[in-house]
């Protein structure tokens, strides 16, 4: 099979024409949008519109019934790789990591051990090499300790570093979690819920680590979102959905704006009007999905 091309430098994915189809459900109906590097691209949309199943299609833990997605090649090689021809145990190398709605880490480790295993995807050195300890494995324990302290001390993690992670509060986890894909020092970070279980405070946090890792570390970030808040404060460009479909794509005002958007989240674009007169008679602000 020949080799996608990359029109354009500035995309890290490219996802095109994707549909899943589970049985009598079209969980996703035909749906295309690129990642620009650098940005944070939000997918949205009421329960059951396909979110996750878009983050399953590019994690390989699902195979689209049609459709592809391609993602720029790792190391400066020019093209895209077809990441549909990948298996789930590719992708992690190919520098894609991910956080899940329900945190997974190993429970019974410490912090610093998470962050140690997560960093694994990382190691070139073979089994003879780790069995004897050469130079070569003792250079890439280093390397893996300094780039866990790095994301220790980005997340402000320091206080929890020989934590185990069983005895952490919920909030505490998540950003474990977070740094955990961090150290495979990933091109995309798929994000699944960021703000899920945090409260306001912890969320407001949450913001501004992503901030941080887009700008400090010049990842890009695809993220899913209920948040409406911590979306509008984060992401660059947002793409809602709705039973499948794209409904639009663009800024977050852009999209909290458009008609199909309010409609699929509070019911019809007139219902909404008149409950925004009935409440706030004076009101003359956007609408917010
Ligand atoms: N493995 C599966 N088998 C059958 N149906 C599935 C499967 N995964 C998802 N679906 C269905 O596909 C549709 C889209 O689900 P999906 O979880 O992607 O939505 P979502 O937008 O992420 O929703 P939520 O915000 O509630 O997480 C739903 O109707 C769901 O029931």
């Amino acid at each position: 099979m020949s080799q996608p091309q990359n029109p354009n430098a500035d995309v890290l994915l490219s996802a095109q024409n994707l549909s899943v189809r589970f049985g009598g459900v079209l969980a996703v109906n035909n749906v295309s949008f690129d990642v620009k590097r650098g940005e944070v691209f939000t997918l949205i949309g009421p329960n059951g519109a396909g979110k996750t199943t878009v983050f399953n299609l590019i994690s390989r833990i699902y195979t689209p019934t049609s459709g592809t997605i391609d993602f720029a090649a790792p190391g400066g090689q020019s093209g895209m790789l077809r990441l549909t021809d990948k298996a789930p145990h590719e992708i992690a190398k190919l520098g894609i990591a991910r956080t899940f709605q329900n945190i997974e880490l190993f429970e019974h480790a410490t912090v610093l051990q998470n962050l140690l295993i997560g960093r694994h995807t990382h190691r070139r050195t073979g089994l003879w090499s780790e069995i004897f300890f050469t130079g070569k494995t003792r250079a890439a324990e280093i390397e893996a300790r300094e780039k866990v302290e790095q994301v220790i001390e980005l997340l402000d993690l320091q206080h929890h570093r020989e934590s185990m992670v069983a005895g952490l509060p919920y909030g505490v986890r998540k950003v474990v979690e977070l740094a955990r894909a961090l150290c495979t020092e990933p091109q995309l970070l798929l994000l699944d819920e960021p703000s899920s279980g945090l409260n306001v405070e912890e969320t407001d946090d949450m913001a501004f680590w992503i901030t941080d890792i887009k700008d400090e570390l010049g990842i890009t970030v695809l993220m899913v979102e209920h948040d409406m808040g911590l979306v509008s404060k984060v992401s660059d460009r947002v793409l809602a959905m709705s039973m499948g479909a794209e409904l639009a794509t663009g800024t977050p005002a852009e999209v909290q704006r458009d008609p199909g958007v309010i409609e699929a989240y509070l019911g019809s674009v007139d219902d909404v009007s008149s409950l925004r007169r009935e409440n706030h008679p004076k009101s003359h602000t956007g609408a917010s999905a």
